[in-house]
């Protein structure tokens, strides 16, 4: 809940962002407090019991931890569930996993939306209320259409809101490659073919430890032998043998490898082959593997460790590479903390941490993260001054006093491209162009929500900017039933166990304490998810590769 007024500029009392905010006003839209305990009332819409099923690969053991936990905490505790504010008209606060066939409870939306929870469809049952909760109006122009009107809008759904977000960078010239050392390449995408600058193997080398010989055996062995990286040996005469090491270069006439343990020494120093020895045998011609001029990878191709080895074994010093996009984030809001405990009203800013690492992780370059207060002038200002590829801001897109992400688009003349997305959480969502080659992604404050936004918006933006294209949707089944909104797609944060989405509870717009614990997003449609039905999962990208490979 945002701050109503007084009290010092948080952003002015700590000196690691740059706040800007000296301004008076304060947002006053989620005035109403609730009516007992301040909880964020986040209903579990799925029976996420059971936690004894064997682990995929895919849980982490925090991820396992955090659904335990979460599943003890809602047996032991199931006002945590709700919304105390809501308690009365909600029966079913006491139970911990709401089952599929519960009936929908009526709408609480208004009150709902004053606690920043419209995006718990178990709490709007009713078709009908979406478009009041999404502020929609028939008259409102589509998507895409420049809108100085920015607070009534239809919403977008949500896959046509992703598509948006990705023909948008399509639409950005594509930028020039940049070569990168090869040990800053990794997580880049390469910008040209790698194309081979060698034959590899480069020359007739040995698969293994043992003997070139010439003709058939037995052999007399030279007095020498051939190790890797060595002079070119000389010509083997036919009957002639050579101790040779694996990867050293094979002499000329040699016409095969016998393997250490396949050879025997009699006494007098002829050496005799155990078993058969085919011509060739152990011996990487040149040029196996690919021939100078070969095209051993696309444009395109994500620089893994892997690609870095192809292509220092291929000949490169640096690679072509696609810069990074090149993003800012304005962290908006009076009532942030950024440190200690929440005191006053106030609370911990939780985006600015969370943020540029995952930006980083999406393939971008986080060039500044600053945090500017509920101030509008500084917010124009940032924005008409930044030259980064996208401006991602948190908070201020809701319709309140101090909500100033519309005004300032509007101000600036910006293309709303997505002016809210049916999705719950972060419906208010937005994707705006400011110039042909800059956009804004709007995420909302609730914490969740602007995950929900990061992941709807700006990780196709990002990744088609980065060059990286788009990933293969792929579908997990569901082990339990998920409440779906009427008519709005819903993100839950669920672990992959067995092959199997497992729901987490703490799944409310404030919450993040699910995705803290999750391996992805489930995508339920609209009307929810049955036990085993396949659901899009969105991962998250330290879920597959740990933390320290992909933040680079
Ligand atoms: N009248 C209406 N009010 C609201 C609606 C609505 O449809 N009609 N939608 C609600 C929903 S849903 C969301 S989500 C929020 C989005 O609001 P904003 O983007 O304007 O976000 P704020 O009001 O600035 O903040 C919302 C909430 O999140 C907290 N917050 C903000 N920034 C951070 C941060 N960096 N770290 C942690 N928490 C943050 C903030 O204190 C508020 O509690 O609007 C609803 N209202
Ligand atoms: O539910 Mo709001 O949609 O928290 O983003």
């Amino acid at each position: 809940m945002a701050r109503e007024g007084g009290g010092q500029d948080p952003a002015r009392r700590h000196g690691t962002w740059h706040g800007t905010s000296g301004t008076a006003a304060r947002r006053g839209h989620h005035a109403p407090r609730p009516a007992a305990a301040p909880n964020t009332g986040d209903h579990a819409p799925v029976a996420a019991g059971g936690d004894s099923a064997p682990r995929s690969p895919r849980a982490t053991a925090q991820a396992d931890q955090a659904a335990r936990e979460a599943e003890q905490a809602n047996q032991a505790d199931p006002a945590h569930q709700g919304d105390h504010s809501h308690q009365a008209e909600h029966a079913h606060q006491g139970n911990h996993s709401l089952q599929a066939e519960h009936a929908p409870h009526t709408g609480q939306a208004g009150q709902a939306q004053h606690n920043g929870q419209a995006g718990q469809p178990q709490h709007t049952g009713r078709p009908g209320q979406s478009a009041r909760q999404d502020g929609q109006s028939p008259s409102d122009p589509p998507p895409g259409h420049k809108n100085r009107q920015h607070h009534r809008h239809a919403a977008t759904p949500w896959p046509e809101a992703r598509a948006i977000a990705a023909r948008a960078a399509r639409a950005v010239p594509p930028p020039i490659p940049v070569p990168v050392p090869l040990d800053a390449a990794l997580g880049l995408v390469l910008a040209a073919p790698l194309t081979a600058l060698t034959d590899l193997p480069s020359f007739d080398s040995s698969a293994m430890d043992g003997w070139a010989v010439a003709g058939p055996g037995p052999w007399d062995v030279c007095a020498d032998g051939i190790l890797a990286g060595h002079e070119v040996p000389e010509q083997l005469a036919d009957g002639e043998a050579i101790r040779i090491a694996t990867g050293a270069r094979v002499p000329g006439d040699a016409t095969a490898v016998v393997r250490s343990e396949h050879g025997r020494l009699d006494d007098k120093g002829r050496l005799h082959a155990q078993r058969e020895v085919v011509p060739g045998q152990d011996i990487r011609p040149r040029g196996q593997e690919c021939r100078t001029g070969d095209q051993l990878l696309p444009p395109g191709t994500l620089v893994t460790p892997a690609v870095l080895g192809l292509a220092a074994a291929a000949g490169y010093d640096e690679l072509s590479t696609v810069p990074r996009p090149r993003v800012e984030v304005l962290v908006l809001g009076d009532e942030l903390l950024t440190e200690g405990r929440p005191r006053d009203g106030l609370i911990r800013d939780a985006l600015g941490p969370m943020l540029p690492p995952w930006l980083r992780a999406l393939g971008a370059e986080v060039v500044a993260a600053r945090r500017l207060g509920d101030d509008a002038e500084a917010l124009y200002t940032a924005i008409t001054t930044s030259d980064a590829d996208l401006i991602l801001t948190t908070g201020g897109t809701a319709a309140g006093p101090v909500d100033h992400v519309h005004p300032t688009l509007s101000r600036l003349g910006a293309e709303l491209l997505v002016n809210g997305v049916k999705v719950r959480p972060g419906h208010p969502m937005l994707l705006a162009r400011i110039r042909e080659n800059q956009h804004l992604v709007g995420l909302p404050g609730n914490p969740l929500a602007a995950v929900s936004g990061l992941l709807t918006l700006a990780e196709p933006l990002l990744r088609l900017l980065a060059g990286q294209g788009t990933p293969e949707p792929y579908t997990v089944p569901v082990r339990d039933a998920v409440h779906g909104h009427p008519s709005d797609t819903r993100l839950v944060p669920v672990v992959v166990r067995d092959d199997r989405a497992v729901p987490l509870h703490y799944y409310g717009p404030a919450m993040l304490r699910g995705i803290a614990g999750a391996d992805g997003l489930a995508v339920v449609p609209p009307g929810g998810a049955q036990p085993g039905q396949h659901l899009e999962i969105l991962d998250l990208p330290w879920a597959l590769s740990g933390i320290g490979v992909c933040f680079t």
